[in-house]
């Protein structure tokens, strides 16, 4: 299965929702932020770029089978509080059509932009093929004006076949910790790979694609690693003290989401570490585009017990403890002092 017409639909339905953030980050009001009923942030660009993944699919790939695992839904926006968001969400996603001038559609209605979201509440599994959006991964890093990513997966009988990460704040130079930053940094990446194909980044801009690797050092003290920026998502305790059993010298570089898998595929650090608080449930579509972006570049993701992600088994992830991603020769340095660490302080979750 070649999956090239899937990997095209989901470049362009992930510049294009790109484009749609950039416009909102950059004019973002504290108002445009609402809460969900898990607390978690929300904005008319999660919306936004939901509805329009959504949308580019199913034009791009006319298919009787679309099925579509996403984040977002559209309850908040059906109550009568939720229509003034819901109109700025149905022009945010028709500006951004018109200005892209390849679809001869009449304007969405809001009704159209509520059903190309609520299109994204198949549940996936481990049969047929699934679409799997984050359509704003690391939201707080958006509200905030620093790192997020547009994250679009294929699951083809349960496992990952294609994924694009489009990280719109994302220097196209390293962001290792030895690199110091300017603002003159060109921003705006966009990953991708196909299964047994590897993995390419470009600019959003459209530059052509180079190939990326991870990082091949097998020698931990110079690994230097990723982690959330929130503290919340991450314990930045129980990393601190893997990294020390690693022999880590290098600070650890902390930006919001999978961005961090997409910095991770092109080597600008060697080790990515994610210990959410215990009972926290992790999503596949936090995880799907970044996991098959990195293994395509060479690496290893895989949960704190050296298993394989599972993509097949909904819309969760079933996990031992953490997530942990780095190259082959690494990995199992990196599981024995995941252990140790774990042993050593087993309330650190
Ligand atoms: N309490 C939490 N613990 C771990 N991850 C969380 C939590 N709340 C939200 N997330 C999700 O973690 C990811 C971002 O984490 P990070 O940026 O730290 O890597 C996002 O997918 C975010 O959801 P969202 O997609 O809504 O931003
Ligand atoms: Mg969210
Ligand atoms: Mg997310
Ligand atoms: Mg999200």
């Amino acid at each position: 299965m070649s999956y090239d017409k899937e990997l095209a639909a989901a470049k362009k339905a992930a510049s294009l929702a790109a484009r749609l953030c950039q416009k909102v980050q950059k004019a973002l009001l504290q108002s445009d932020v609402q809460a969900k009923s898990d607390k978690s942030p929300v904005t008319v660009a999660d919306y936004g770029s939901q509805a329009l993944v959504s949308f580019v699919l199913e034009r791009e790939l006319p298919s009787d089978s679309f099925s579509l695992v996403a984040e977002e839904d559209s309850g908040d926006l059906c109550k009568a509080s939720g229509q003034e968001t819901l109109q700025r969400i149905t022009k945010l996603v028709n500006d951004t059509i018109v200005n892209d001038g390849s679809f001869s559609v009449p304007t969405l209605t809001m009704e159209d932009v509520l059903r190309a979201i609520d299109s994204g509440k198949s549940d996936g599994g481990s049969h047929g093929r699934h679409w799997v959006l984050d359509p704003i991964d690391g939201t707080k890093g958006f509200v905030r004006g620093d790192q997020y990513a547009i994250a679009l997966a294929l699951l083809d009988e349960g496992k990952v076949v294609l994924g694009v990460l489009a990280c719109p704040n994302l220097p196209l130079a390293s962001i290792g910790s030895n690199r110091l930053h300017s603002s003159h940094d060109e921003v705006g990446c966009l990953f991708f790979s196909k299964v047994g194909a590897g993995t390419y980044m470009q600019s959003l801009d459209g530059s052509s694609p180079i190939k990326v690797n991870v990082s091949t050092t097998d020698n931990s003290e110079e690994a230097s690693f990723f982690e959330s920026f929130e503290a919340a998502h991450s314990s930045h305790d129980l990393s601190s003290s893997i990294a020390k059993k690693l022999g880590v010298k290098a600070p650890p570089v902390r930006i919001d989401s999978q961005a961090k898998y997409g910095a991770l595929s092109r080597g600008d650090g060697a080790i990515y570490l994610r210990f959410p608080r215990k009972g926290y449930r992790e999503k596949i579509w936090d995880h799907a585009a970044g996991c098959i972006v990195v293994t395509e570049a060479g690496g290893v993701v895989a949960d704190a017990a050296g298993n394989p992600l599972d993509f097949s088994k909904g819309k969760y992830l079933d996990l031992d403890t953490g997530i942990l991603a780095t190259n082959q020769k690494l990995m199992p340095l990196l599981l024995k002092a995941v252990r140790e660490s774990l042993e050593d302080t087993p309330s650190s979750l």
